[in-house]
């Protein structure tokens, strides 16, 4: 259990397919994800939709924004925890964040813009709503095949509606030892899809079924596709959502972000009657994604070794 292994995320190439016409490559393609979703709930993807201009912009920008003053960082403020910036936590203090609602939509991503700056500054703006429309591209695609790979299409307009999108963007300070220090702790996301992307500092572990890490050493343009906790409880477990962390070590500063495909508030996340079986009885109640995240938020949520079991685990 636990050891360092050289093992690999599967590799999964999402050039040229598109979503409306379904041609041989997109069915070979469902295949791989599927299989990956399963056995990992994770994989890295490549898609070639983002240009390097494109990547080079999105870090440039993520840097401005971490070297703003924290008085003017602190101004993102959000009811919802993970929403607003995070900072300084005395568990991760080499870790901070920024979420930014509904990032693929262009409004908000000015309006977010001008909190921090408000005499505009498009070049941020328009980056980060660029990379996410096209992030938002790949997690439809992903959702699609999970859904025809499931024989679930009949829920399809339903599961693709039900979402907001929340692009989080992660600065974690290198530690300046030779030791590895932790970035940030093991969890399992708590939302639908996460797509992650990162600056040339690597340091995200993925946990494998069996416990192994797996380091993750993803390409200037690749994508880590992940699986969280609503998805698993959605299908009843026949897809994994795994544990990772952020390991830092070096000088380095390491930039990531992901855009998170989350449920509605009011939706209620509950496994369709096809995914339920005597093979595979239900795991979870159905249960509301934000008062989900209300407990997991207390102590006894952030203690327990699986929040959604501890919650409304049958
Ligand atoms: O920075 C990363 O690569 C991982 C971040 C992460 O796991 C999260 O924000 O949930
Ligand atoms: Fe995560």
């Amino acid at each position: 259990m636990g050891s360092e292994t050289q093992l690999k995320l599967p590799f999964i190439d999402f050039t040229n397919l598109d979503q409306n016409t379904k041609t041989n490559d997109w069915n070979l393609t469902k295949s791989q994800v599927h299989r990956a979703l399963e056995e990992f709930g994770c994989f890295e993807a490549t898609f070639s939709d983002i240009q390097p201009e494109l990547h080079t912009s999105v870090f440039d920008s993520l840097q401005e924004l971490f070297d703003l003053p924290l008085q003017t960082k602190l101004k993102n403020r959000s009811t919802k925890p993970f929403h607003g910036y995070v900072g300084q936590y005395p568990m991760v203090p080499l870790f901070e964040s920024m979420g930014i609602d509904e990032a693929p939509n262009p409004d908000k991503a000015e309006s977010f813009t001008k909190i921090l700056w408000p005499e505009g500054n498009p070049k941020f703006s328009k980056s980060i709503q660029e990379i996410s429309e096209k992030l938002s591209k790949l997690d439809q695609m992903v959702r699609i095949m999970v859904l025809e790979s499931l024989g679930l299409e009949k829920y399809m307009d339903e599961h693709m509606g039900s979402t907001n999108y929340l692009l989080r963007v992660m600065k974690y300070k290198g530690p300046e030892t030779k030791d590895t220090k932790l970035g940030l702790n093991s969890h399992t996301d708590k939302n639908i899809v996460t797509i992650l992307h990162q600056n040339q500092v690597d340091g995200l572990e993925v946990q494998t079924k069996s416990g192994d890490w797996i380091k993750v050493q993803p390409s200037p343009n690749s994508f880590v596709v992940m699986i969280g906790d609503s998805l698993y409880a959605w299908t009843n477990g026949r897809l994994h959502s795994p544990y990772h962390r952020v390991m830092m070590s070096g000088d380095n500063a390491r930039y990531s972000f992901g855009l998170f495909s989350i449920p509605k508030a009011g939706y209620v996340v509950k496994a369709p009657q096809e995914v339920v079986d005597d093979e595979h009885p239900l795991i979870f109640k159905p249960f509301d994604h934000v008062e989900f995240l209300q407990f997991y938020y207390t102590e006894a949520g952030q203690r327990a070794p699986s929040a959604l079991k501890a919650y409304c685990g049958v």
